[in-house]
Order: C-alpha cells, then structure tokens, then sequence
C-alpha cells in the first residue's frame, strides 16, 4: 500500500515532527566529518520551512545507550545545519525535557529547532510508549526521512507515529525507495550485483536473495575469502567467518545450477602486516594453483581480478555496489577499490551505491555525480534488498 509523502500535506502553522538521521561521523574535536546525511535532509527540510511549519527535527547520534555524553550530542550538527541553511536553529538541551518543550512552544512558523539526542533515553530504543507520546508533543504531523534509521522500530521511527494525526515520508526516503526498491524490481539487464567489504554475516543473505534478480555477481573485500574457503582453497589468516562457509557453498551451487555468472577474485593482494608501509605481494590465480599462504592475509584483489572485475561491469545495464574491494582506507591496498570505482563511475548504466564504506570511497576516488545514486543507508539498504519491511515505513499513514 502506497503511503502519505511530504508532497500530500498541508503544514502552514503547524508543528511538525521530523525523524532525520544525522547520525553522522565526527573526529576527535567533534568535528563532522561527512555531512552527506545532513545534505540529505536538506530538500524536505526547506520544502516544510517553505511551506510554513514550525519544524522540530529529532535523530540519533551513535549509540550512546540511555546516557548523555557531549561525545554524541547532536549541537555540532544543529550548527552545520543552521550553516547549510543560510538561517538560525534552535538548539535543545534536552530531548523531551522542559528545555525542548518550551523551545517547541515558541517556535514559530518557517522556523526550525533540533532536540538533542533521542537515544539519551533508554525508552527510545525499547519504543517505550509514555516516550513517543512526550516525542510526539502538540505535533499533528510527524515526517520520516530518516532512511538510515527505517529499519529500526523504536520510538522516533515508529512508535511516534501512534500519536500524531497524519506519518508521512519525506523527500529523501521517497528517493532511496525508488532506486532500492521500485528502480530494481525489474532491472534491465545484464543486473551487476558486485558485493564486498567486511560485513559477511551481514551480507550474504543479501546475495541470496538477490539470487532472483541479479544474473552476475562481482564478490571482492574479505567476502571473497569465506566463499574461497567453501571452494576447498587455502586463504591463510585472511578475514572469514566460517559459520557461513556452508552457506557460501549453497549460494555457490545455487548460482551454477542457475547459470548466475558469479565472479570471485582471479587473484588476491596480500600481507603480513596491516599498515602503510607494509610489504605486499599477489598470489598466482587460484586456477594456477595460486592461494593464500599461512601467516598471510588477503587485503585486495590482485590486478587479474581487476581486470575480470572491469570487463564485467562494461557490460553491465544495472550495477548495484555494496562493500570496497580492500582495505582501501589504506593507499597500498586501495587499488581493487580504486579501478572498481573507476569503472562503475563511467559506466552507462544505473549505478546505485549502498553501504557507508563503499559510498566513501565512491567520493574518494570518483564524484558522486558519476553514479545514478549514493544510498545514505547501510544496514537499512541491506535489509530493504533483502526484501524485509523496513518498520519506519511500515508504520506511515497509507494513502486512501
Ligand atoms: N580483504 C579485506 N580484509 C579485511 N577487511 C577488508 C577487506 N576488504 C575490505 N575490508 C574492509 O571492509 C570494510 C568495509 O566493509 P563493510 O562495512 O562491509 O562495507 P560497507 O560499509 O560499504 O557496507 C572497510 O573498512 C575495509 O577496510
Ligand atoms: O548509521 C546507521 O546505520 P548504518 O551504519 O548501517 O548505515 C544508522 O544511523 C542506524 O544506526 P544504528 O545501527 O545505531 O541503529
């Protein structure tokens, strides 16, 4: 069932609730460090100030788990915000506390104001309802763009939604929908599904279920090495997760009995030691024999696979990527990521990104004009691929 937008309501004069996720990196000094997700929330943000609504902005930072600690206060953001906005925001202390009340209370119409960290209370992950309902305040009208956080159930994605007259999405959920959702319900083919990075757990049920969609599949960073593993094939002290190897071989002969073309690195770049200036060197093509040594570790796929990995996705009309090749935040085990960047950034088809490591080095070694879209989701376009419900969602009012 379709749901109620940001475009179907009318907010002059009223107070509005809006779940954004600035759950953004900051450094040592509290400085922010990838405002990607602030500039996501732009567009909605200015369109209800535009419209007249006395807009109040709630999210979380990190995890900070019941207590408030100025390492996770959502103030550095609210001063980014009001930067980007060219305007003043108001700032409070508090999250449902006299400070936000009486900031809520004043606030008027085109004017926007920040509550500090919802997750400074245990109630709003519990989704604890005496919570949401003090969230939810004299709002009528509560707006989810939070699409980082949709896949969580908890007071200020979902909760709150039972207290307040009209849930709606806003510009930036609609957008990450229609290429996650609606834009890869029937992708033009050939479907490039290229997956890595560190998270297996996390991500190989994402390849299985997108086993009915993609018809290639490109596995590079530490992925690689479990699906290796379950091949027979040594991988020395490389990163694997072993509980999945029986899963990789499902997956694996799955993908064979299907005539799924799936691309595991040729060649793999290894190492003794994790850092700068560490000695690397590349192993033989595992068709020649070549494999991952004791005392060894794979960090990137070596430049046979990159070149397989290159011609793959030239061929490609759909190219989703999830998970860096290597360790690329390191310069001498960045080269995989590097050439893989390169050419889904100039390839002709729809490029979609997920995953904050993998949109990272989207933006280190390319432009993030040079993909069709960059997901500000990781877990929530993982679990939105895997074809789960995202609660945040779910929980908005559907149109009549
Ligand atoms: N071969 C490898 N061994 C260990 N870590 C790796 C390897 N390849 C990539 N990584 C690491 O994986 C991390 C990103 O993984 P992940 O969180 O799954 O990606 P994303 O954030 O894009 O979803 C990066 O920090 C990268 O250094
Ligand atoms: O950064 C987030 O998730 P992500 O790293 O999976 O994209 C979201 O803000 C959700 O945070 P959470 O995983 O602490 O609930």
């Amino acid at each position: 069932m379709a749901k109620l937008t940001i475009r179907d309501i009318d907010v002059q004069g009223k107070e509005v609730l809006m779940r954004v996720d600035f759950n953004v990196p900051l450094d040592d000094n509290l400085q922010i460090t990838d405002d990607s997700r602030i500039l996501g929330a732009l567009p909605s943000i200015k369109h209800l100030l535009a419209g007249g609504a006395k807009l109040v902005l709630c999210s979380h930072l990190g995890r900070p788990e019941g207590e408030a600690q100025e390492k996770y206060s959502l103030r550095p953001v609210a001063k980014r915000l009001s930067e980007h906005l060219g305007a003043a925001v108001a700032f409070a202390d508090d999250t449902i506390g006299d400070h936000a009340t009486t900031l809520r209370s004043t606030l008027h119409a085109g004017h926007v104001m920040v509550l500090e960290n919802t997750r400074f209370d245990n109630r709003e992950t519990a989704n604890a309802p005496e919570f949401s309902k003090a969230l939810a305040g004299n709002a009528e009208i509560f707006v989810n763009d939070a699409f980082g956080t949709a896949h969580r159930a908890h007071s200020s994605t979902e909760g709150v939604t039972h207290f307040v007259s009209q849930s709606v999405s806003g510009f930036l959920i609609e957008k990450e929908l229609e290429f996650l959702q609606d834009k890869l319900a029937s992708p033009e083919k050939p479907f490039v599904a290229i997956m890595g990075g560190a998270k297996v757990s996390d991500k190989i049920q994402v390849i299985k279920a997108m086993m009915a969609k993609a018809d290639t599949f490109i596995i590079g960073g530490a992925m690689a090495y479990t699906f290796r593993l379950a091949q027979g094939y040594k991988v020395g002290d490389s990163l694997v997760e072993p509980k999945f190897v029986e899963l990789a071989k499902e997956i694996l002969e799955e993908a064979e009995a299907k005539g799924i073309n799936f691309h595991l690195p040729a060649d793999t770049r290894i190492t003794q030691e994790f850092k700068p200036t560490a000695v690397t060197k590349v192993t033989a093509p595992y068709s020649d024999g070549g494999e991952i040594p004791d005392g060894w570790e794979g960090i990137d796929i070596g430049a046979v696979a990159i070149g397989d990995f290159e011609k793959v996705v030239a061929g490609a009309k759909t190219i989703l990527w999830n998970g860096p090749m290597g360790v690329f935040e390191l310069d001498n085990f960045a080269a995989g990521t590097k050439a893989l960047t390169a050419a889904v950034a100039k390839s002709d088809a729809l490029t979609i990104v997920g995953g904050g490591d993998s949109v990272t080095a989207a933006n280190k070694f390319s432009d993030a004009s040079n993909f069709s879209f960059l997901s500000t989701g990781g877990g929530a376009s993982l679990e939105l691929l895997e074809g789960k419900t995202l609660p945040g969602v779910a929980a908005l009012t559907d149109k009549s």
